[in-house]
């Protein structure tokens, strides 16, 4: 472990100076691209004022043979491509993979300037993330980048979750986590066939009333992916980055979509992945906060004078713990509200309806 001098310090002569703090950037949705893929390619330009993030894939979902051409077609996009105030990341393959080494050594000199963030999957432990920065910092210093590129990792095998703290911490170059629920679900030798969501088999049952076994019990089904989501984003928290539920693999149910959306929203999560046109909107839904909760997030705010103390708001009664809960609220309407001239008038016109 290097010692807490050190930590900010590059990892090579000529590379930026690593962040102290990570900036807080809408990143309500990670939309996924493949940049070999001729069509979706063609719509990233009207994609990208759409979208808080704009990530072209390279690792699972891009064929093997493929993996040449959505590089480079990720180079030429970057390249072409005015993203405005979109941020780009990149997934790169996996670390022990034929492709990740070539990935970063054609990416960083290529593109390495508009990349914000870089995605690494299946991290294990600090190990993949000093790997990973070490390389960074040499890549960044041999192109003359400015800025470092920040670094994201997924969690999605049973290790990277035992070691969620560590990897957290493990560079100021780590900007968050994501959940990724379908690798994990294979990792941990789960028997579920899905990318996300729930499974109906997965429930709890209300009491039987008398003998009978088989009438009359309402059945729950649970979250999943809850104890996964809650110690991630402990472990996020604790260590100033930023999580994120991942990808929902049904695309069809736009209901179920939102539903865990909003559960990993509940929890703390910032964004999660769209995978498809359609789970865009519904990540800017439910990542926005309502404007009728926004409102009364205001309102304790300013009930509550200086923050401390208590005082009773329609019956419910509110102290310096709930006003700290309503700031966070505000604040990220605020945060969000200035990216997103829509959700600042529905925010604004909510204030006039009071
Ligand atoms: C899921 C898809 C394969 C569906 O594609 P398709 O069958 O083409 O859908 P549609 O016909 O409904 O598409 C309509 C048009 O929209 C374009 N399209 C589709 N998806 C995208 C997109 N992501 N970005 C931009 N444009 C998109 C289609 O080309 C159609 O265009 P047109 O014909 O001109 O109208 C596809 O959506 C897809 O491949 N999505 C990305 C999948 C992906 O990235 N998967 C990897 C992330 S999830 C994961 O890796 C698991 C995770 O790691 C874990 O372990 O949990
Ligand atoms: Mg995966």
């Amino acid at each position: 472990m290097r010692s807490a001098k050190d930590f900010f310090r590059p990892l090579a002569v000529g590379a930026p100076t690593p962040v102290r703090e990570i900036p807080f950037r809408p990143s309500r949705m990670i939309h996924f691209f493949d940049p070999s893929n001729p069509k979706m390619a063609a719509k990233v330009p009207d994609l990208a004022p759409k979208v808080d993030v704009l990530l072209g894939n390279l690792e699972d979902a891009v064929q093997a043979s493929n993996k040449e051409a959505a590089r480079s077609g990720l180079v030429d996009i970057g390249k072409a491509t005015d993203f405005g105030d979109t941020q780009l990341w990149t997934r790169i393959n996996s670390l022990d993979s034929p492709w990740a080494l070539d990935d970063l050594l054609t990416l960083v000199p290529a593109i390495g300037g508009k990349l914000d963030v870089i995605m690494v999957p299946k991290v294990e432990g600090a190990e993949d993330i000093h790997y990973v920065d070490r390389l960074l910092a040499q890549l960044e210093a041999k192109a003359g980048i400015e800025r470092p590129i920040l670094v994201h990792a997924i969690l999605e095998t049973a290790t990277g979750v035992a070691n969620v703290e560590e990897i957290s911490g493990a560079s100021p170059r780590m900007q968050g986590l994501s959940l990724g629920p379908a690798d994990l679900a294979a990792s941990r030798r789960m028997k579920t066939t899905r990318v996300g969501g729930g499974h109906p088999g997965y429930l709890v049952r209300s009491d039987p009333i008398g003998d009978d076994l088989t009438s009359g019990r309402t059945t729950y089904q649970q979250d999943l992916w809850h104890y996964t989501v809650a110690r991630m984003v402990d472990a996020c928290v604790a260590n100033g980055i930023l999580p994120y539920y991942g990808p929902f693999g049904d695309i069809r149910d736009v209901v179920a979509c939102e539903d865990q959306f909003r559960n990993a929203y509940l929890l703390g999560c910032v964004g999660a992945w769209s995978l498809h046109p359609a789970q865009i909107p519904i990540a800017r839904k439910v990542f926005s906060p309502d404007p009728a909760e926004v409102r009364w997030a205001r309102r304790v705010i300013a009930e509550m004078g200086d923050g401390t103390g208590a005082v009773m708001i329609d019956g419910k009664m509110q102290d310096d713990a709930s006003v700290k809960q309503c700031r966070v609220v505000a604040e990220l309407a605020d945060a969000l509200a200035e990216r997103d001239p829509e959700l600042a008038k529905a925010y604004a016109a909510s204030e006039e309806d009071a």
